[in-house]
């Protein structure tokens, strides 16, 4: 369990998040500016909050980034150009490059996950972009971290192949029993991802819910101001 008690303040935003989060894909939710990546930044340790931060009991608050439990994919991760797949995957493990024997059985395993075995040799322009996204998902699965945090990693792909990186997350999450949270601006990527919506409104988590909430007929009470929102200002399914 991810227990989450955290405070930040930005100039002039406030941001209090109380939330306890279970293995399994969550999807955060909300307005543009609410404070979903906020919430992501504090988890990652990028920015430093007041307040608690504990994962299976153990708080995280004093830990670099570099030492919490964590994995993370933002939309912006680049790949290198000038290395190959393998040896993009290989540097979530090593700067050097240099893996022992059980780091290359690791790269290996991840390249097959996210099915990329005979594109190992090939370097990212050669690649499509759903190629490409799943070298930067295979680079955070190598790092064998329990926690993955994505911030809407997938948005500058063509909607079947968002779906296709979905699906991927969703299957890792469950074989590794990770605990994932997405950052997301649409509610089907929320439904296609399974398990739990958060609602970050004003920078508080106002809901925290299964995703069946959200494929009712009947808006839920609480995500009733998010979808008057969201309707004027995303696509949403017809
Ligand atoms: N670097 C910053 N400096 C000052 N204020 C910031 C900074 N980053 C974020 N904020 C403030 O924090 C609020 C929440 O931002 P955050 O990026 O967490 O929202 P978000 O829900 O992820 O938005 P979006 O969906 O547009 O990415 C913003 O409204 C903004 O006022």
């Amino acid at each position: 369990m991810l227990n989450i008690d955290l405070q930040y303040d930005w100039a002039a935003f406030h941001a209090n998040y109380q939330v306890s989060i279970e293995p399994g894909v969550t999807t955060l939710l909300g307005g543009s500016g609410e404070g979903k990546s906020t919430l992501l930044h504090l988890i990652g340790g990028f920015i430093t909050g007041q307040g608690i931060l504990t994962y299976k009991g153990e708080s995280l608050l004093s830990l670099p980034a570099y030492e919490r439990p964590i994995s993370t994919l933002f939309q912006s991760d680049n790949l290198f150009p000038q290395l190959t797949v393998w040896q993009n995957v290989a540097i979530g493990l090593s700067s050097s490059l240099k893996l022992n024997h059980e780091q290359t059985a690791r790269v290996q395993w991840a390249i097959e996950k996210t099915q990329l075995v005979d594109k190992v040799m090939r370097f990212p322009h050669a690649l499509s972009g759903g190629q490409a996204q799943r070298v930067a998902i295979a680079r955070a699965l190598v790092r064998n971290k329990p926690i993955l945090l994505l911030d809407e990693p997938f948005s500058a792909l063509d909607p079947g192949l968002r779906e296709e990186m979905l699906y991927l997350v969703k299957d890792m999450t469950g074989e590794l029993g990770l605990t994932t949270l997405l950052v997301s601006h649409l509610p089907q990527e929320a439904m296609l991802s399974g398990g739990k919506v958060l609602l970050i409104e004003k920078g508080q988590v106002t809901a925290h819910e299964s995703v069946a909430v959200l494929s009712q007929t009947e808006v839920h009470p609480l995500f009733a101001g998010y979808f008057g929102r969201a309707h004027r200002t995303t696509m949403l399914p017809e």
